[in-house]
């Protein structure tokens, strides 16, 4: 099994290109599937998540092309409706299968992804929006089993905002007869760049962004073309790492307007941000790093996908800083990890509470989840010693080449195995 080896002390300082967003491209990967034309999709990632779409893509009878960071996608002749639990468990995203087979096939069988490290993420709001629609739906044997004539649109208000959740059901909506609205949807920048990209193949969808969605749907989809929108938590993950490291790096191809949030804590925290169109420097220049108060809430608030690198910010900063968790569970599993580097950290229920650790020192350490193994490698950026990370197959599913970036900023980080 493949580590990495981290061996701190290196500040961070230059440039970096950040990739297409692994969230915005899993629902546009899977909603080609709604469209009877050729689809090419621009600045797609090279992920292990992204290899599994095309395998999952394929075994439907799609034929997929990738040519560095483009894809051509066809799905005119599907022939298996099936997403099997041995490709689902690897990714739970697996799930966006289930509104484009539906909408366009009116049939589709996909393995319940089950829970995961960071807590036990259900999937009933995607199967109710679908039964809304007139799907019927069973789960059996492991497998949520949609059948439907032509679905229907409908008025749903979802329980919980769930991103997913909302992209499943406004693809799904795209092909339905009459009109959807989704209330209390999901407003993530991901959800619209899905919109955007059924918007380029000429679906009929208003107010993406906002709280409700309202779809017209449409006989048929045709082909087209788009560039899937810059990694927002990729691009957090850098800005912490320079932070934490005290140094000063640039990331390029990115869209600032995304990280508000993520931004401001990072200013509240000490660091010098500048940005363009494009581009957001950070900068400490000698700068005292500052504990923050983080409490992760769907978007535009601060996104859960950010907390375990905010949580090793805190641990390197001064004074007491706090992360709360509200979306997920259980994502508290890098705290462990980061205890055994010796930091202060002690958990009080859904609040990581950080306190500043002179030195964190080297250790052998497990990734368990995508965020929570980047916290690591970053608390591998400052620690004494060599830290090695283990199980890394769970960031290679979401950070396109992370080593070699790190390394082009100076860090010292090595893939073994
Ligand atoms: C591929 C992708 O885009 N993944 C992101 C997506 O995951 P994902 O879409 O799976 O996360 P959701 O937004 O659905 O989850 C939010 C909350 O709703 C709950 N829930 C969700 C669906 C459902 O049917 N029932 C239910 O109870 C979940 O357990 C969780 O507590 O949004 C999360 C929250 O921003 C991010 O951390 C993930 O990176
Ligand atoms: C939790 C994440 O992804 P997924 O929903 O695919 O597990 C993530 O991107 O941090």
């Amino acid at each position: 099994m493949q580590q990495f080896l981290v061996t701190g002390g290196a500040e961070l300082r230059g440039e970096v290109t950040i990739s297409g967003a692994k969230n915005a491209a899993l629902p546009i990967l899977f909603a080609s599937i709604l469209s009877e034309g050729q689809v090419l999709i621009d600045n797609v990632p090279e992920l292990k998540d992204i290899d599994t779409t095309f395998k999952l893509l394929r075994q439907f009878g799609a034929t997929v092309e990738r040519q560095g960071h483009q894809v051509q996608i066809h799905a005119a002749a599907i022939n298996s409706y099936q997403a099997s639990y041995d490709l689902v468990k690897t990714m739970r995203a697996s799930i966006l299968a289930l509104g484009p087979l539906l909408s366009r096939f009116g049939q589709a069988e996909v393995s319940l992804p089950g829970g995961c490290a960071i807590g036990a993420r259900p999937v009933n709001l995607h199967i109710d929006g679908l039964r809304k629609m007139g799907a019927e739906i069973t789960v059996e044997n492991g497998y949520i089993k949609a059948r439907s004539s032509r679905l229907k649109g409908a008025h749903i208000v979802m329980d919980m905002v769930s991103v997913t959740g909302t992209e499943n059901l406004m693809a799904a909506a795209v092909l339905a007869s009459g009109t959807t609205i989704i209330e209390n949807a999901a407003r993530e920048p991901e959800v619209t760049d899905l919109a955007n990209f059924l918007i380029a193949l000429g679906a009929r969808i208003e107010g993406a962004g906002t709280d409700t969605i309202r779809i017209e749907g449409i006989e048929r989809l045709g082909g087209g073309q788009y560039r899937v929108l810059p990694d927002r938590i990729e691009t957090g993950t850098f800005l912490v790492a320079a932070a934490v490291t005290g140094g000063d790096v640039t990331c390029r191809n990115t869209q600032p307007g995304e990280l508000e949030v993520v931004l401001d804590k990072l200013r509240e925290a000490g660091a010098d941000i500048s940005t363009g169109e494009d581009w957001i420097r950070l900068s400490m220049a000698g700068r005292t790093l500052k504990a923050v108060q983080v409490k992760t809430v769907p978007h535009p608030g601060f996104p859960t996908d950010m907390q375990a690198q905010f949580t090793v910010l805190n641990v390197v900063a001064q004074g007491v800083g706090t992360v709360t968790e509200t979306i997920f569970e259980n994502r508290f599993m890098h705290v462990p990890e980061l205890q055994r580097m010796g930091a202060r950290i002690q958990l009080e229920g859904n609040t990581a509470v950080c306190q500043h650790t002179e030195h964190l020192t080297a250790a052998q350490v497990m990734a368990t989840d995508l965020r929570a193994s980047a916290s690591l490698v970053i608390a591998g950026l400052v620690a004494d010693g060599t830290t090695v990370v283990d199980r890394i197959y769970h960031i290679d599913r979401g950070y396109e080449q992370i080593e070699h970036k790190l390394a082009g900023l100076g860090a010292r980080i090595e893939r073994v195995g």
